[in-house]
């Protein structure tokens, strides 16, 4: 099987502290897979070694088989921090050249994916607009729209979504659902469980300790019933382990 992302024993230590505790992920490309756990589960140093932002203490990271993390690989990636990295000073069109010029983008491709940026956040009308002046919905969508101005084939979005409200959340993850059409792998993480049901595959992290990777459906069926909510399931995934622990 060929996945974007394969790794094996995936630890990170801070001095004594274990944040990320032997954990092997498989991402298929084309999918949407989602990284879901309580605060300081692990999820954001997760994502930052599979970046190649931070060093991992042990363990290998594939990125569609390459074990190193590369320049030339770290170009097909995008990311998105939950922070939102705009400029709010600067008006939509100065923050895409910004990015485009972070990736090299000669004019005519700026130009063509302006265009298409724009486009795909609903923000065509508002380009001298200041990032300042933007809602909630629009600046995320814009943010979106910067990480991946250089059509990367993976995407890191870290809690995208947080402070959006429902409407702006839903029309992002048709968006989400359209990059996956044209192949590219989306890892995602969040809170909302209603977004974590829409990915394909799903890895639960609590204490820097991967406790179970499937589908929505199959986690719920492996650990209770399929009406069961994810909520639930993870609360119940969470106590056995303590009770493991405690044995
Ligand atoms: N640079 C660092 N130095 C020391 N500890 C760190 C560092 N970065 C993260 N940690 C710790 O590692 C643990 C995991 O943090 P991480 O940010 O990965 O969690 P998270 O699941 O993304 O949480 P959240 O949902 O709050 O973003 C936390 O206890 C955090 O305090």
């Amino acid at each position: 099987m060929d996945y974007a992302i394969y790794t094996e024993n995936l630890t990170k230590k801070f001095g004594e502290f274990i944040a990320v505790n032997n954990v092997s992920l498989k991402i298929k490309q084309g999918s949407i897979y989602g990284l879901l756990g309580s605060n300081g589960s692990g999820k954001s140093t997760t994502i930052r070694m599979l970046c190649g932002i931070l060093k991992p203490t042990s363990g290998k990271i594939y990125l569609w088989q390459n074990e190193n993390i590369t320049d030339e690989l770290k170009l097909k990636i995008g990311y998105m921090s939950q922070k939102f990295s705009l400029y709010p000073s600067l008006t939509i069109k100065e923050n895409i050249k910004f990015y485009a010029n972070l990736y090299g983008l000669n004019e005519d491709l700026l130009n063509i994916r302006m265009q298409e940026i724009m486009k795909m956040a609903g923000i065509v009308d508002k380009k001298d607009y200041l990032v300042s002046q933007l809602s909630g919905g629009w600046k995320q969508r814009l943010a979106l729209g910067c990480a991946i101005i250089h059509k990367p084939k993976l995407l890191f979005l870290d809690e995208p979504t947080s402070g959006a409200d429902p409407k702006a959340r839903k029309i992002f993850w048709q968006i989400i659902e359209d990059l996956i059409k044209q192949n590219i792998t989306v890892i995602v993480t969040t809170h909302f469980m209603e977004e974590a049901e829409l990915c394909h595959k799903i890895g639960f992290l609590h204490a820097g300790k991967l406790l179970i990777e499937d589908t929505p459906l199959n986690i719920k069926k492996s650990v209770a019933d399929e009406n069961t909510s994810l909520n639930k399931v993870f609360a119940l995934l969470v106590k056995q382990k303590a009770v493991n622990n405690d044995a």
